[in-house]
């Protein structure tokens, strides 16, 4: 069974090494010819450095070589997904999709499983999502990620089919759930950056993990999820790893608006756009997201992580 995975980013070339590794064949799809040629003459990654490509990667630019894998892997960034997925629904008709990316989706508020079913409507529509840095799946470091699929007996052979001696898969039928703990603890994790950035400290971030944390059960289940999904590694997990490490882009960027740095806007910072998202979901649903909120006006430059801090602290106290 050969497995296709769009995008040779850092995620989608961690995840093309650690299947190659365990003995998968794998179509790598990248829109750049160049990259796709430097991989194919160095059997380098190009978005991991130090990373060499198993022979069982074959690195593309063709659709057709994509398109014509069963199984397709997303790792496209969130904001691409739905545009990707969109323009190619006849090709990608019957396939079995895998939404990696972690985000909502700017101008339609959905989440990468419900862009999946929205966009190609008889796929079967997949997700992996949950703690873990690309650079560490490339490493062959041990990882636990959860895959949900609504249709039990294909996410059970796809949790067999995706699974590595170094990448242990869950199994869920969440959707909702899944796709919302991976999107929205990024949110919370440039809250944190900024707070340590600023000088706030170790215990101001405990709270704001704390309290973002009860954000995201709280949207996430206005939204429909399982409460038990964000207890897990798609929620807490991975709020917990982004929260913490600076490994994490979105944290990093986090860092640099609590410091005032400049930041390389061509990096991928999934947590900016959704905060943007989650700020229009909770006005639409009138639900009291005060973290996401404050977050969103800091990364539109409405607020300094100082004036954010005076936001949240003189709110009205209330029980917990
Ligand atoms: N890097 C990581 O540790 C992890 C990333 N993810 C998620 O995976 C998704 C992708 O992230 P990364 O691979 O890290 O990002 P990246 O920035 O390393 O790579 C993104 C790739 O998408 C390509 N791309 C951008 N726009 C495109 C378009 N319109 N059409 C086709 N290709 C396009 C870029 O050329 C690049 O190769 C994100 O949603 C991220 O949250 C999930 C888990 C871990
Ligand atoms: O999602 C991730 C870890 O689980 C990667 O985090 P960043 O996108 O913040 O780098």
């Amino acid at each position: 069974m050969r497995i296709g995975i769009a995008g040779a980013g850092a995620f989608g070339s961690a995840l093309a090494v650690t299947l190659a590794r365990a003995g998968r064949e794998v179509t790598l799809w990248a829109r750049d010819e160049g990259a796709v040629q430097t991989m194919r003459d160095t059997r380098r990654a190009v978005r991991l450095p130090d990373v060499d490509l198993p022979a069982g990667i074959d690195p593309v630019s063709e659709l057709s070589s994509l398109f014509s894998c069963d199984t397709i892997l997303l790792a496209l960034p969130a904001q691409v997904t739905r545009g990707f997925l969109e323009a190619h629904a006849g090709a990608l008709s019957g396939r079995t999709l895998v939404a990696c990316a972690k985000g909502l989706d700017l101008t339609t508020l959905t989440g990468q499983g419900a862009i999946v079913v929205e966009s190609v409507p008889d796929a079967v529509p997949a997700l992996l999502t949950g703690p873990s840095f690309a650079a560490d799946i490339a490493r062959g470091l041990p990882t636990a990620l959860t895959l949900a699929c609504p249709d039990d007996a294909a996410g059970r052979a796809l949790q067999h089919d995706l699974s590595t001696p170094d990448l242990r898969l869950y199994r869920s039928t969440d959707l909702a759930g899944a796709e919302l703990g991976g999107a929205l603890k990024n949110v919370i994790a440039i809250a944190c950056g900024a707070c340590i950035g600023a000088g706030f400290g170790d215990s101001a971030r405990a709270a704001l993990m704390t309290r973002g944390f009860a954000e995201m059960q709280r949207l996430a289940a206005a939204l429909g999820a399982r409460p038990e999904t964000l207890m897990g590694l798609s929620g807490f997990g991975d709020l917990v790893l982004t929260c913490s490490s600076e490994l994490s882009r979105n944290y990093r960027y986090g860092l640099a608006l609590g410091r005032h740095e400049d930041w390389d806007a061509a990096t991928t910072v999934e947590g900016a756009h959704t905060a943007r998202a989650v700020a229009d979901l909770a006005t639409k649903r009138g639900l009291d997201l005060p973290i996401s909120a404050v977050t969103a006006r800091m990364v539109a430059g409405e607020l300094t992580p100082q004036q954010a801090l005076e936001t949240l602290i003189n709110r009205p106290l209330k029980e917990e």
